[in-house]
């Protein structure tokens, strides 16, 4: 049968070809068992450094001869009796490891072994030689055998198997090789575990579990490894656990009584040590998949090495004439020699380098496949006795022993990455990591949380503070302001009283008071001057920078682009535009005419008037068109208004700015007219031809014009006009006439356009059916907007509307038609009118104190009118005020109200 190239009883004709060798190596190549000692304070083998291809070599194998010693056992009490007068048939020689047999008085053979071991070594040289270099092989990763031969009762139990238990000097080597291992391994990542079976008449029994027999063995097709699963195997912790095993597998050993050994072993037995050790890999023996899973904790790789200490005492050789054996112990004498011989039969086939080991001719062979030829490192101590009467079985044994010396084996290290246990460490910190994680967001979320939710708190309280502060400071402002105006006027009226008092008395008054408080009067009003020139002066600069800018921004190369954009189409409209050129001048020389005419007709009627009023008016109408003529009432007679205001549609500028003019002019007169002198002249109204006749719409359209501020003017004037007619005001409005007022109030600059238009609009505020529709459609906040030109006729125009919106919505309340507070306080007209409540130019102010009474009349404002600063001006009003009925209208207003009263009654104010 061919030899299993994974080791066992194989051909070792191959060994020379492995160069490389383990530290261990060096120790397996010395001829000697001499065993490496370590000293107490080295380092167990697996902290060991190794050479970094310890691991391809060990992979590879390294050759390691089987290794034979030689032991001779004392003379026993039998031999020393029956022998006393031959010497013993063996010489030995240990200083020069020879063994010297004699063949008769004067010749002897000489065998050179690993190491002799004379009758007088002890239990520990003999461990020390023979199994302790085999047992640190083991420890470092080898297989490992230790085996006992010899005929029987010449010592390989008490050499293996003995314990000791009466002097621990003569334990044998199982015991000291469990000693050795126990010590060398660490428990935390280390195990070692004993199986320990007999193989009896060709079975194999569990030692320690007798009932377990006929064990099967078995071997790994791919590695050749032989083992026995059904065995018992027990972890061994400790020393005593290893000895009361031992005993126990001792007690079941099968023995017997022959001639030759009372206690003869009727049975091979097997001590299987299995050692497993766990150590830190190396680095560049990890695969880079396990270094790129790990990247973030690189737990540490384990390199795990199994290896196997098998310890084999044989039952020994017997002549079965000699020992006696008949009967069973016959059959058993033939089963040992039977396996012994064929154990015998394998080691001559590999001592001989024969192509063919007879491995399986007997199961100790099988058993032993990987001690002989195999992987593990082997050695072997022949046991002899001194008697010449068994020279021959001495004979026999030394053979045994020379060719077994001759076995080469093949030293291997079974090494495996622990891959389970670096999966399970891991998984382990994959768990660690994700709960960690875990926890860490949810501390981060929780502390994202807290953080926005402070900043929330924070902004919501200063937010608070700022309110509460400001509001505090604006309490306390028009508090002191309030007050500061009542010590002011009391001083004032006290001084005032004390004055006429004593001059009333005496004649003459206090020069001194009087003259303070006048300069102190004197010097407010400067101070206010002084304001409103800066206002003013301001306000200018602002209006120029105004100017500039928008100069600046209009693009010149764009501008210019537009120009002679225009400048073409002029050109193409230039035949056109000829051919009515002639038409035009002819019409506009029949206006001027007529006009002229008209004129004197006017002067004629005029002078039948006579009324200083209407002369007034006449006057304020003539103002309102620029200085055109204004009574031109018979004109449309001559021409036909329909005429005239077809031209205001003209593509001719100048014809639309005299169109434009003239129906103002009518639109003037007509107002005139139909107040003063409509019925006394018995004339119709120029305004209801003018409405009638489309020109409403064609003013309205011209308001619309914006490259004419002449024609916005004079058309706004004309509008203005029509608007004081009730009737107008309503067409007016239909004709979307608010949204276009409103829309010329936000981009005109010139006052007197403004004027025009703020007038318009101050005639519809008066009226009482277009309040809430003027209001929708914009007109309060354009009319507001326009004091932003700061020109007394536009404020007094603004003041106007404000006074006559009041004053309806004052009516409207008091006759239930209106509830809720003011529009015009909902538009934010109120601080603007508190604010020239007081103006010095007399029609604004005569405006704005009538609204103020106005709108006090409607107790729904009150509060906000306090809160506004109003009722500090609705009493000056009450006391100061040049007009007789304002005053009174201002002191009733403050006296019906209870609201004003009460809170004049907490300023202590008398009105
Ligand atoms: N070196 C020794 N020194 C002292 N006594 C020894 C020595 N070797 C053997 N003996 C004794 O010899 C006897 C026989 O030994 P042992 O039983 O070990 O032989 P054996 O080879 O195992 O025999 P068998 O093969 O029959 O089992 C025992 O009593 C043992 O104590």
């Amino acid at each position: 049968m061919a030899s299993s190239c994974n080791g066992g009883f194989r051909n070792g004709s191959s060994s020379a070809q492995r160069p490389l060798k383990p530290l261990t190596a060096s120790n397996l190549k010395s001829t000697s068992f001499k065993s490496r000692v370590h000293s107490s304070h080295a380092p167990p083998p697996f902290r060991r450094s190794y050479p970094s291809n310890f691991s391809a070599a060990a992979a590879d194998g390294v050759p390691g001869r089987v290794r034979v010693a030689v032991r001779l056992r004392p003379r026993n009490a039998e031999e020393l009796a029956a022998d006393a007068d031959f010497a013993d048939c063996v010489e030995l020689q240990p200083e020069l490891k020879r063994l010297k047999l004699r063949k008769n008085n004067w010749d002897a053979d000489t065998y050179e072994f690993d190491d002799v071991l004379t009758e007088f070594a002890s239990q520990k040289r003999v461990y020390e030689v023979v199994a302790k270099p085999v047992v640190e092989s083991v420890l470092d990763g080898y297989n490992g055998t230790v085996m006992a031969y010899g005929q029987t009762g010449t010592g390989k139990t008490f050499t293996l198997g003995h314990l000791g238990d009466d002097d621990t000097a003569s334990r044998g080597i199982m015991v000291r090789a469990m000693e050795d291992v126990l010590a060398d391994i660490s428990p935390e990542t280390d195990s070692v575990s004993v199986s320990y079976l007999q193989l009896y008449m060709e079975a194999v029994q569990d030692l320690l579990v007798p009932a377990n027999d006929n064990i099967s063995i078995v071997e790994d097709p791919k590695t050749g490894d032989v083992s026995v699963p059904g065995a018992t195997v027990v972890q061994i912790r400790d020393q005593q656990s290893i000895v009361e095993l031992l005993r126990l597998g001792e007690a079941n050993r099968i023995a017997a009584n022959t001639k030759l050994n009372t206690e003869s072993s009727r049975s091979h037995a097997i001590l299987m040590v299995h050692v497993k050790r766990s150590f830190p890999g190396r680095e560049d023996a990890i695969s880079s998949e396990i270094d790129n899973a790990s990247h973030l904790v690189k737990p540490s790789k384990l390199i795990v090495r199994k290896s196997k200490l098998v310890l084999v005492d044989l039952a020994g050789s017997e002549r079965v004439h000699k020992s006696g054996s008949e009967g069973h112990m016959l059959e058993e004498a033939k089963s040992i020699n039977l396996s012994l011989s064929a154990l015998g039969k394998c080691i001559n086939a590999l001592a001989e380098n024969s192509s063919h080991v007879p491995i399986r001719d007997s199961k100790l062979t099988r058993l032993l496949k990987d001690s002989f030829g195999g992987t593990a490192r082997t050695s072997l101590i022949v046991t002899i006795g001194p008697s010449p009467r068994h020279r021959g079985e001495t004979s026999s044994t030394i053979l045994f022993g020379q060719r077994a010396m001759k076995v080469e084996n093949m030293l291997k290290i079974k090494e495996e990455f622990d891959y389970k246990s670096l999966s399970r460490k891991l998984e382990i910190q994959v768990d660690k990591l994700i709960a960690e994680n875990e926890r860490q967001q949810k501390a981060f979320d929780n502390e994202v949380e807290r953080i926005n939710q402070e900043a929330q708190n924070r902004i919501s309280e200063v937010e608070r503070n700022f309110a509460e502060a400001l509001e505090k400071e604006r309490l306390k402002c028009q508090m002191e302001y309030m007050e500061s105006v009542k010590e002011l006027e009391e001083k004032l009226v006290a001084n005032q009283r004390r004055h006429d008092c004593d001059g009333f008395i005496n004649g003459n008054c206090n020069g001194k008071e009087l003259g303070s408080v006048s300069e102190e009067v004197s010097e407010l009003r400067k101070l206010l001057q002084n304001e409103i020139q800066l206002r003013k002066a301001a306000e200018d600069d602002l209006n120029k920078l105004k100017s500039q800018f928008e100069q600046f921004m209009q693009p010149g190369a764009g501008g210019d682009t537009e120009i002679i954009r225009l400048h073409k189409i002029l050109e193409d409209e230039a035949y056109k535009k000829k051919s009515l050129e002639e038409e035009v001048a002819i019409l506009q020389s029949q206006l001027l005419q007529l006009t002229f005419e008209a004129g004197q007709a006017k002067e004629s009627l005029e002078r039948s008037v006579d009324s200083r009023m209407s002369q007034a008016r006449h006057l304020q109408f003539k103002e309102t068109v620029n200085g055109q003529k204004a009574p031109i009432a018979p004109l449309y007679e001559h021409v036909g208004l329909q005429k005239i205001l077809s031209l205001l549609e003209s593509e001719d500028a100048n014809v639309r700015i005299h169109a434009v003019k003239v129906v103002a002019n009518l639109a003037a007169e007509g107002q005139y007219s139909v107040i003063v002198v409509m019925d006394e002249l018995g004339c119709e109204a120029n305004q209801e031809k003018i409405v009638e006749s489309g020109g409403l719409t064609s003013l309205l359209m011209l308001l619309r014009s914006f490259e004419d501020e002449t024609i916005r003017r004079v058309a706004a004037g004309a509008i203005a006009n029509l608007a004081m007619n009730e009737a107008n005001q309503e067409l007016i409005m239909v004709q979307g006439g608010i949204s276009l007022l409103s829309m010329t109030a936000a981009d005109a600059e010139d006052p007197q356009t403004l004027r025009m238009v703020a007038g318009a609009i101050a005639n519809l505020c008066g009226n009482d059916k277009l309040q809430m529709k003027l209001r929708s459609e914009g007109g309060i906040r354009a009319l507001l907007g326009m004091e932003r030109c700061g020109h007394p006729d536009v404020l007094s125009q603004v003041a106007r509307g404000i006074a006559n919106f009041a004053k309806c919505e004052s009516r409207a309340s008091t006759q239930g038609l209106k509830s809720g507070r003011s529009l015009l306080i909902e538009d934010g007209a109120l601080p603007w009118i508190v604010q020239n409540a007081n103006n010095e130019a007399a029609p604004i102010r005569r405006h704005i104190e009538l609204a103020l009474c106005h709108l006090a009349q409607q107790e729904v404002n009150a509060k906000e009118m306090i809160s506004g600063g109003a009722l500090w001006e609705l009493v000056r009003i009450s006391r100061d005020c040049s007009r007789e009925d304002i005053r009174t209208l201002a002191r009733r207003t403050l006296n019906s109200s209870s609201t004003f009263r009460s809170e004049m009654r907490r300023l202590r104010i008398e009105c």
